[in-house]
């Protein structure tokens, strides 16, 4: 009866999955690393492209049938004498940033999704602009447990990495003195296309802000409350009412709990799983209109070497997620009805036991 019963499965899945291969879609996805650490304090990260290409990763996505090209790392040289008070490195970050957003726009003129790997997070102000510049206007989701929200002024670190979404919302331009090297970077989001997911490390200035422009923030409770998948979806109405925005999703690997990803620079205890993590990716992705992805703060020189090796992994689901493949191999968009149902059945089954 047991080999009858698993039979029967195993034929109305695999003809199930001939169906998923053969509609399965593929994605065109184009690869910058950025190898920057300098928007924090601590080494190794910007060792993050290097290590995501030593585990194999533009290769699982060909695999997995994506046509993916890979542009390599950026390089950059420092502007000198760059100096804004409470701004760590601007010279690094102005120069590095500008080359990040020109590749951005050359990926995504040339029909790909652009995949970015970090490096910290102020890399995301280079792939933002560049995204904005080459569509016109976006919709963003922060996937992350930091705001990333603090200008200069209001930084308790003067680290970048805390605030790339200062720099690019338009309603803060005038929270920000002149920026020297930065006249490339003009802000040109909207708050109102800027929804936050996973927070749960918030300073003080930037919960104002997030108050004061009722920016869309969904915190950890919300998710406890809602769900993630409803979450993320009543996060991309909010941000994209139209239906009509190409979508960029930042995902800050410490968005997820710090058990989940441990090898990261400002790890926060109670966050998300990496379901959640992937749910975040696969209802971004079922809207098509995916259109670039950021991947950073791995920081392959923090703890054990099964530290390293969880948080890159974690990172690689989210990134398969983003490509249209789930954990089972499958297009979200194309998951038919079946397997759930009859995985469930079969561990349900007294047969099995
Ligand atoms: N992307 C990050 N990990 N950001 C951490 C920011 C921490 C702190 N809020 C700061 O501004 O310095």
């Amino acid at each position: 009866m047991l080999k009858l019963c698993s039979l029967r499965i195993f034929n109305r899945l695999s003809r199930n999955n001939l169906v998923i291969n053969l509609r399965r879609s593929h994605s065109k996805i184009g690869v910058i690393g950025v190898p920057f650490d300098k928007g924090q304090l601590k080494g190794g990260v910007g060792s993050g492209p290097e290590a995501f290409r030593n585990l194999g990763l533009i290769e699982e996505l060909q695999g997995l049938g994506c046509d993916v090209k890979d542009f390599g790392d950026v390089t950059y040289e420092q502007i000198e004498g760059l100096i804004v008070k409470n701004m760590t490195a601007l010279g690094h970050i102005a120069a590095c940033q500008k080359e990040v957003s020109d590749s951005v726009i050359r990926i995504i003129n040339e029909g790909r999704m652009c995949l970015t790997i970090g490096g910290d997070h102020s890399c995301s102000i280079g792939t933002i602009d560049g995204h904005v510049k080459a569509k016109g206007n976006i919709a963003l989701l922060w996937v992350d447990a930091h705001a990333d929200l603090n200008t200069n002024a209001t930084s308790p670190t003067g680290n970048v990495h805390g605030m790339p979404v200062a720099l690019l919302a338009k309603e803060l331009s005038d929270y920000w003195p002149y920026l020297p090297g930065m006249d490339w970077q003009q802000p040109r989001l909207s708050i109102r296309n800027i929804a936050y997911i996973g927070l749960r490390d918030i300073d003080s200035y930037e919960r104002l802000v997030i108050d004061k422009f009722a920016i869309t923030a969904f915190g950890m409770e919300d998710i406890e409350r809602y769900g993630i998948i409803e979450v993320t979806n009543m996060a991309l109405r909010r941000i994209d009412p139209n239906n009509n925005l190409p979508l960029h999703v930042s995902f800050d690997i410490d968005s997820l709990d710090a058990l989940e990803a441990p090898s990261t620079g400002t790890p926060v205890r109670g966050g998300l799983t990496l379901r959640e993590g992937i749910q975040v990716m696969e209802e971004s992705y079922r809207t098509q209109r995916l259109s670039a992805v950021d991947l950073v703060e791995v920081n392959p020189g923090l703890g054990s070497p099964t530290d390293v090796k969880i948080t890159l992994e974690a990172a690689k689901h989210i990134i398969r997620a983003a490509s249209g493949h789930s954990r089972r191999g499958q297009s979200p968009e194309n998951v038919l009805d079946l397997p759930q149902q009859t995985f469930h059945s079969v561990s349900q089954s007294p047969h099995n036991s």
